[in-house]
């Protein structure tokens, strides 16, 4: 009784799950169908009444079919009544009617593979408790077919579901041939999932897997024993995947025996195991689909699944591969190509390295062709002579004029006529370096100076310096050396050749300034300086052209020998030297300043002034157009203390050249008509003038014509325009200068070396700084000096250009006179700038 009791309870369980079951699938197969055709209608959880009647005019499977298959049944036949009105209770069409549609969707839905039902399924009149359960299976097996057609897009094969009867039975099978390959040894490998989801492809599927399930099992109950533990090990730690295994097994216990037993199989077996097809619709995987449109569906799946392509982890399982060869094969070529560019890199510095050696050689080369170049060409330059004088004559102004040029020789010979004397008397003639005609250009004596000004560049001291008559146009040769045009709103000052440089900050500025420092000063490539200065000097006129020289006096001018020139080249180790020695001296001064106590405050006295009682003897204010030879050295010394000169100084043009500083500066001479017969009257002012500072500088170094180059002597280059007129009227000779020549040329090489000393550097610097009351400082141009007959008649200047290369025949002369030697009724000096004045020293 319990039995039966029990029994009748275990039947009514199962049938209230298998009902359960079957609403479940029901209202699964309706909640599908409702979205996909629109509202059926019914319940969402309808029986199975509800449920045939409304698939039983076979419309909604139809259309569920159409949208899944287009195309599938063309003609549906659709009923009179309007659908929203249809409901699953409606008198149902004729069965000739509907028949049809549901004819063609079992039609279609066979095409498919898929599982069908019945026609009479569909009867309410038939209809029995389960008898839905076939057309539930076949719609689920349609919407199964839906969402893997939309997964794949209708590549591949589709596996149907099966009917829970069916999966179970087959599950049964499978797990019993897993139990049976592992139970023994212990493996709990997923074998009955790697089963299930092996493909298969015909509709004889059931047939071959229920085949295959048989001789796996008897095969391996009956060879269990000799499965090969290696290769459960490999699978377990993953160096084997399950194809393999299975693979494996099968070619070791099924190999002879199975396939005797089975030969149906071994065509199966192949296709499983990868080695062809004999089945009727090959396993093609579906086309990679982009990553972003992949998502895993399935995250249990194994790898059976990426074997067979059934899951989104085949596809990603793909990419991931493809990526992983594409980046292998980047890495590989960037290892390449990084290769390519090592050696590329060695091989260009290789030839870097050649063209630098080579281009060393080649500056060496240059350096040595320059330094040959530079010494053969100022060996020319000292062929020509230290000491050069030009003559040019300034075109008449006035036609009146009278012409007293008679001839200008190639060779540099002039011929000046005095049209007062007899044509053989009146003749006169000079020899000059070369003489410039009325008509010559300034190019044209630029064009002459210009080696000296290349030999300023090589390190030789130059002195250029105009010597004439006042009109003569001394000023007019010396400051027109470079346009300076005036300034423009736009540009500001405009210099020609000048370059412009766009500057934006501080620092731009900074690094031009840098680099124009570099250009003035530079040092060769062994540390040596190169040293030199440029003095362009524009004498004042000379007033006595009635009395005297000009012609004459550039002439004996030009036979001074001023001995070997020098470069001032100093190495380093003579600039340590030398700076050793200015600081021992500094230090000597500031003991002896230190012992020496004065008696009481005086204003510095240079070392040439006189002692007080001198001053009774000076000359009066009167005396400032003074000549140099009217009276003994004694008045002439007081007459220069008293009216010292006065250093103009007119331009200063740093930019012509990258050397120390140029400078350019005119004399106001002393004049004294009165004194044309006294010794030295014949001789320009300007330049006896300077032949007092010698005078007054003992300690100067002797230059004597043609004798030894005292040791410290190098070279002084000294080039002297003249400038004459060609109205030029000539004067009696003093005869100092005519007839003695010795004597004319002492006076000359004392003038000369006064000049030197003017331009000479160091000593003259050091004096400067021990009198800066000096009288350098009050010299002033007197402006009243003209005679009536300069007026006139154009004077004959001289321009004298003297190129003094270090010269060493200056004494000290900055002293020429002091406050304390200037009377009451001295004018007040005009000071020039110290800087000017520095310059000029
Ligand atoms: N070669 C020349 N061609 C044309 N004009 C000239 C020439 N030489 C001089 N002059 C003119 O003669 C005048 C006087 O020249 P400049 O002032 O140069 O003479 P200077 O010798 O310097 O006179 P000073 O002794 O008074 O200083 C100027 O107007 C100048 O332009």
């Amino acid at each position: 009784m319990e039995d039966t009791i029990r029994s009748g309870r275990h039947d009514l369980n199962l049938a209230s799950r298998k009902a359960e079951e079957a609403a479940w699938r029901r209202f699964e197969a309706t909640q599908w169908l409702d979205s996909l055709v629109g509202p059926l209608g019914i319940s969402t959880q309808p029986s199975e009444r509800e449920f045939i009647s409304c698939l039983g005019n076979g419309l909604v499977l139809c259309n569920a079919i159409n949208k899944i298959q287009p195309g599938s049944i063309p003609k549906v036949v659709e009923s009179n009544a309007p659908s929203q009105f249809l409901t699953w209770d409606s008198q149902p069409l004729p069965a000739y009617q509907y028949f049809e549609n549901v004819r063609n969707f079992l039609v279609a839905v066979e095409e498919l593979k898929l599982p069908t039902f019945e026609a009479s399924d569909l009867e309410r009149d038939n209809l029995e408790v389960g008898s839905s359960a076939k057309v539930v299976d076949c719609i689920l097996a349609l919407r199964g077919y839906h969402d893997w057609k939309q997964l794949s897009g209708g590549n591949g094969f589709f596996k149907p579901p099966r009917s829970p009867l069916v999966m179970h039975s087959a599950n049964r099978v499978h797990s019993r041939a897993s139990e049976a390959i592992f139970s023994d040894t212990c493996q709990q490998s997923d074998m009955s999932k790697a089963c299930d989801d092996i493909p298969l492809t015909e509709s004889g599927v059931q047939k071959h897997e229920d085949l295959i399930a048989k001789a796996i099992v008897e095969c391996m109950i009956d060879r269990k024993e000799n499965i090969d533990n290696n290769l459960i090990a490999s699978f377990r730690s993953g160096n084997l995947d399950l194809g393999k295994l299975f693979g494996n097994i099968m070619s070791t216990c099924l190999e002879e025996q199975l396939q005797n037993k089975f030969p149906e199989l071994k065509s199966i077996f192949k296709d499983l195991l990868g080695g062809g097809s004999s089945l009727a619709h090959p396993i093609s995987p579906p086309p990679l689909e982009p990553l972003e449109n992949l998502s895993i569906r399935n995250p249990k799946c194994c790898r059976a699944c990426l074997k067979k392509g059934s899951c989104n982890h085949w596809y990603l399982f793909q990419v991931q591969e493809k990526e992983l060869s594409n980046l292998k094969e980047l890495l590989s070529r960037t290892k390449r190509e990084f290769k390519d560019l090592q050696s590329q890199l060695q091989s260009d510095l290789k030839h870097l390295g050649s063209r630098v050696q080579e281009m060393s050689t080649a500056a060496l080369g240059y350096h040595k062709v320059v330094k040959q170049n530079r010494d053969l060409y100022n060996m020319v330059q000292d062929l020509k002579g230290n000491i050069r004088v030009y003559c040019r004559i300034r075109p008449a102004f006035s036609a009146e004029a009278r012409n007293v040029i008679d001839f200008i020789g190639e060779d540099g010979s002039l011929v000046v006529l005095d049209p007062l004397k007899p044509q053989k008397d009146g003749r006169k003639v000079f020899q000059f370096n070369h003489v410039f005609g009325q008509t010559a250009t300034q190019d044209e004596i630029f064009k002459d100076t210009q080696p000296v000004i290349r030999s300023v560049m090589d390190g030789y001291n130059v002195c250029i310096f105009a010597y004439g008559q006042t009109g003569s146009g001394k000023t007019h040769t010396m400051v027109s050396k470079l346009e300076i045009r005036s300034c423009t709103s736009e540009n500001g000052l405009s210099i020609p050749d000048a370059s412009m440089h766009y500057v934006e900050s501080t620092n731009d500025v900074l690094s031009l300034m840098k680099r124009g420092d570099l250009n003035r000063v530079g040092k060769d490539v062994s540390g040596s300086i190169l040293r030199d200065c440029l003095h362009l000097v524009d004498l004042a006129g000379s007033e006595r052209v009635e009395k005297s020289n000009t012609l004459k006096f550039a002439q004996r001018v030009s036979t001074v020998e001023l001995g070997v020139s020098h470069m001032n080249k100093e190495s380093s180790e003579v600039i340590e030297l030398k700076q050793q020695i200015e600081s021992l001296k500094k230090a000597l001064a500031n003991k002896e300043a230190r012992t020496v106590q004065p008696t009481k405050p005086k204003e510095p006295r240079s070392p040439f002034e006189k002692p007080p009682h001198a001053m009774t003897e000076r000359t009066p204010p009167h005396s400032r157009r003074l000549s140099i030879e009217n009276s003994n050295k004694t008045e002439m010394k007081r007459a220069i203390n008293s009216d010292p000169v006065q250093i103009k100084p007119s331009e200063t043009v740093s930019n012509l050249l990258p050397s120390e500083a140029v400078l350019v500066q005119k004399y106001t001479q002393f004049q004294d008509p009165e004194a044309a017969t006294k010794p030295y009257g014949h001789v320009t002012n300007g330049v006896s003038m300077i032949d007092i500072y010698c005078q007054r500088a003992p300690r100067s170094p002797i230059l004597q014509p043609k004798t030894p180059e005292p040791p410290k002597l190098v070279r002084n280059e000294v080039h002297i325009m003249m400038h004459g007129e060609s109205n030029f009227s000539t004067e009696p000779r003093t005869p100092g200068l005519t007839s003695n020549a010795n004597g004319k040329g002492s006076h000359i090489r004392k003038s000369l070396r006064t000049i030197g000393k003017l331009i000479t550097g160091s000593e003259k610097r050091n004096q400067q700084k021990k009198v800066e009351a000096s009288p350098v400082n009050g010299m002033r141009k007197i402006h009243d000096a003209r005679s009536p007959v300069l007026s006139n008649a154009s004077p004959l200047t001289g321009v004298v250009q003297t190129s003094d290369r270090r010269s060493s025949l200056g004494g000290k002369s900055t002293d020429s006179c002091t406050n304390e030697t200037r009377n009451s009724k001295t004018p007040p000096p005009v000071h020039i700038s110290a800087k000017a004045t520095n310059q000029w020293m």
